[in-house]
């Protein structure tokens, strides 16, 4: 069966990969600074710069309400997270750098020819 799916289909294989995927990068984010939402008392005015807050604990909540479809899906919610904390914070902070760490990390692990293959060794 291939890992993309309609909404209908039972999302158990693509849940059981996505929240593999989603503990391996949890792990490398050792400060916890994308475990759960940034609120403006840790960044002034983060919700007025940033309007698509997204941050592990609400991946992990969409992936139990079958909220993703496939893994490039994931993938996305994974760079605009990373991507909101490089454009929140300057790049001399620790956060721009601890994202910019991480993206490295989940586009190793979620590239686009590892992808393919892992769709093609399903079918
Ligand atoms: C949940 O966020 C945090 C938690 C604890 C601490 Br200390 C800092 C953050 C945080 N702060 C800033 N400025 N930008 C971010 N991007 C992702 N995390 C952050």
């Amino acid at each position: 069966k291939s890992i993309t799916k309609t909404h209908n289909d039972d999302n158990t294989n693509l849940n059981a990969c996505l929240h593999h995927l989603l503990r391996i990068l949890s792990r490398k984010d050792k400060e916890g600074f994308f475990q759960y939402p940034v609120t403006d008392q840790f960044a002034p005015g983060y919700s007025q710069i940033i309007l698509r807050p997204i941050d592990f604990s609400t991946m992990k909540r969409k992936i139990n309400q079958d909220d993703y479809s496939n893994i490039i899906e994931f993938r996305s919610d994974f760079e605009l997270m990373c991507d909101n904390a490089m454009k929140y914070n300057r790049p001399d902070t620790i956060y721009w750098q601890a994202a910019k760490k991480l993206l490295a990390t989940g586009t190793k692990l979620m590239n686009k020819d590892k992808l393919i293959s892992f769709r093609r060794s399903l079918e």
